[in-house]
């Protein structure tokens, strides 16, 4: 079987990354297996950027294809926030139900028709020797009153997307992957591919 480094450390998007390379015959690696200590700092002021350094990085390194992911969720009625400062929006400690709490408190007061909000998601694929390709992919939903929901990871249990009546952590991984911001990405960087061959 194939193999692919994804230059991530979140367990998250492991999992669903496992399940969307699996359809073209490719198993992925993390640096959860390869090296845990690495950390590539995430200093850049778009997705792009830093999906960018991640990729980059990690190719470099170990000189092999790396794929890098670098997400976050965008809220209408802050103005955009958390954005790029998803991972630690409720400090360094990157805890999931801390930053989700804090957007949930921050909409305190905020009806349901402006609680409108999309997951972003940029991918950079970074060959040594070639230029990085780069994709994004979005997923629109609206942020719940309070969390819903087991699967998934990050601030899937307050993100309800209104054509399934669900919130992300409703779905299981199958579900989530036919709609996410992540799988949207991957169908880009697909074509891409097939286009340059
Ligand atoms: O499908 C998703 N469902 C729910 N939440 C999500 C999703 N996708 C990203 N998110 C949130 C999690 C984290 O708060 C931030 C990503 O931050 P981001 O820096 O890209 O990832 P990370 O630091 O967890 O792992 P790494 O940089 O090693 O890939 O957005
Ligand atoms: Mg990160």
């Amino acid at each position: 079987m194939k193999e692919l480094l994804i230059a991530t450390k979140n367990k998250g998007k492991v999992r669903e990354f496992e399940v969307l390379f699996a359809q073209f015959g490719y198993q992925v690696k993390s640096l959860l297996d390869l090296d845990e200590s690495i950390d590539v700092e995430e200093n850049g002021v778009t997705f792009r950027e830093n999906a960018v350094k991640k990729a980059e990085t990690i190719a470099k390194i170990f000189n092999i294809p790396t794929l890098a992911d670098d997400s976050g969720l965008i809220v209408d009625a802050l103005d955009g926030r958390p954005g790029v400062f998803s991972a630690r929006y409720a400090g360094e400690g990157k805890d999931d139900n801390a930053n989700l709490e804090k957007v949930l408190e921050e909409l305190e007061d905020v009806s349901e028709s402006k609680r409108g909000a999309r997951f972003h998601c940029s991918l950079a694929l970074a060959i040594p020797g070639e230029e990085t390709i780069i994709v994004d992919g979005t997923c629109e939903g609206i942020i719940t009153k309070e969390p819903r929901g087991e699967e998934g990871f990050g601030y899937d249990p307050i993100m309800y997307i209104p054509s399934l009546g669900k919130t992300m952590a409703q779905l299981t991984k199958q579900e989530k992957n036919k709609i996410s911001h992540r799988a949207n990405a991957l169908n880009k960087l697909q074509e891409r591919l097939a286009s340059s061959v």
